[in-house]
């Protein structure tokens, strides 16, 4: 037995950013045991860094002196101590990464990928789709020129987001630069590749279900938080009045919250975040209750290098996976640096790696040398979520 002897929040940065201002920064968490063992997770960064920084070391008091191999017994533990956990972004995160890093000392120490120690894979290449590849588009011909790019590297299925700096409502003049973005879209990459809408959960209902009648003729596979996040009186709503599929799961924070979504039938494709979700502990019970209800898993996917590889270890003992989020090819190189070259996009799809654990090696040098002190995020009129550079309407 191990014990959990330091844990250690690492802020990485580097001056080449991200496609989006939250996704520049890296929050990492290093897990040692008594014995040398090394464990490694990541934090969701968000607006929150410092934040998530100080949470790491509050929630670090509840797993150190505790045994690194049980992960479960630790969460439900931490569960216990934790009164606003289900409320708290912040320790969501931070437990999740703790709880990483713990199934990734658990697998290094029996030689075992973390898929191996959960049932084994179902699939050994994972189908992914592209996120972060419109970075600047603002015309229609921006975001077709674009979109043909990412078919032509081997991509099945890509998400963007067409509405611009509209915000809860949206006008015919909204609803057209929209229209003919997703058109162009759709003549570029041709019926064979499956376009998914993010709403960014910025509408009230009444727009989303507008936004819905308006681009359903483009047969868009999923319509992303088309209402705001906690409006789950907006999302029966949509339900009643449209007919597309409903994908959301990216700000659940735990498994309870979870269920309500999915036993009543509001969403299709669930996109729950092994970075805030409850890490793999949670993560795999997710998985489950989505199977039971026949709703598909596309894990969300948009952060960091080592969030990555465990969305890669648990998309390959995902029964019901639909694809999940890619951001590999338009991440800033340091970000594909802090993993040896394992996860490459090819065709459309990611190797399993199957290395100990997280399943890659990590370059700890650089991990070293990226550290930085946390500090705030500015922020400026495009918000930190947004694909940089498209917050623009294109017609005057
Ligand atoms: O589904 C997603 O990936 C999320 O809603 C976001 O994380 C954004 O798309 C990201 O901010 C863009 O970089
Ligand atoms: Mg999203």
């Amino acid at each position: 037995m191990a014990k959990i002897s330091e844990i250690e929040p690492l802020v990485l940065a580097h001056t080449e950013k991200g496609s989006a201002t939250w996704a520049s920064v890296m929050i990492v968490v290093k897990v040692v045991t008594s014995n040398g063992m090394v464990g490694y997770g990541e934090s969701v960064p968000t607006l929150r860094v410092i934040n998530v920084y100080n949470t790491i070391k509050q929630v670090s008091k509840g797993y150190i002196g505790k045994e690194a191999e049980e992960p479960e017994e630790n969460y439900q533990e931490w569960y216990k101590q934790d009164f606003y956990l289900a409320r708290s972004f912040e320790s969501a995160t931070a437990t999740s990464a703790i709880d990483q890093a713990l199934w990734d000392i658990v697998g290094k120490e029996l030689g075992a990928p973390i898929y191996k120690l959960l049932g084994g894979k179902v699939r050994d290449k994972i189908p992914v789709y592209a996120n972060g590849w419109y970075q600047d588009a603002i015309t229609p011909e921006d975001f077709a020129e674009k979109a043909k790019e990412v078919v032509k590297r081997g991509y099945k299925a890509l998400k963007f987001d067409p509405f611009g700096p509209y915000y809860n409502w949206i006008d015919e003049k909204g609803l057209k630069e929209a229209e003919e973005r997703v058109k162009a879209v759709r003549e570029a990459v041709g019926n064979d590749v499956d376009i998914l809408i993010e709403h960014h959960g910025r509408f009230n209902a009444d727009s989303a279900i507008l936004i819905a009648k308006r681009l359903e003729k483009y047969n868009p596979m999923f319509m992303e938080e088309p209402v705001h996040h906690e409006d789950i009186e907006g999302l029966r709503k949509y339900r009643q009045h449209t007919s597309l599929n409903i994908a959301l799961g990216e700000r659940l924070i735990s498994l309870k919250e979870t269920a309500v979504y999915v036993s009543e039938g509001l969403v299709n494709i669930l996109q729950p975040d092994l970075c805030n979700i409850g890490g793999i502990t949670v993560g795999r019970k997710v998985i489950s209750l989505a199977e039971a209800f026949d709703v598909e898993i596309a894990f969300h996917n948009a952060f960091g290098s080592i969030q990555n590889a465990y969305s890669l270890q648990m998309s390959a003992i995902t029964p019901n996976l639909y694809l999940l989020e890619n951001f590999y090819d338009w991440f800033p190189q340091w970000k594909r640096d802090i993993v040896f070259d394992e996860t490459k996009v090819e065709n459309g799809h990611v190797k399993v790696p199957d290395k100990p654990g997280i399943g890659v090696s990590i370059n700890e040098k650089l991990v070293e040398s990226l550290k930085v002190e946390p500090k705030e995020l500015e922020v400026q009129e495009e918000p930190v979520w947004v694909v940089k550079g498209t917050w623009k309407k294109y017609l005057t």
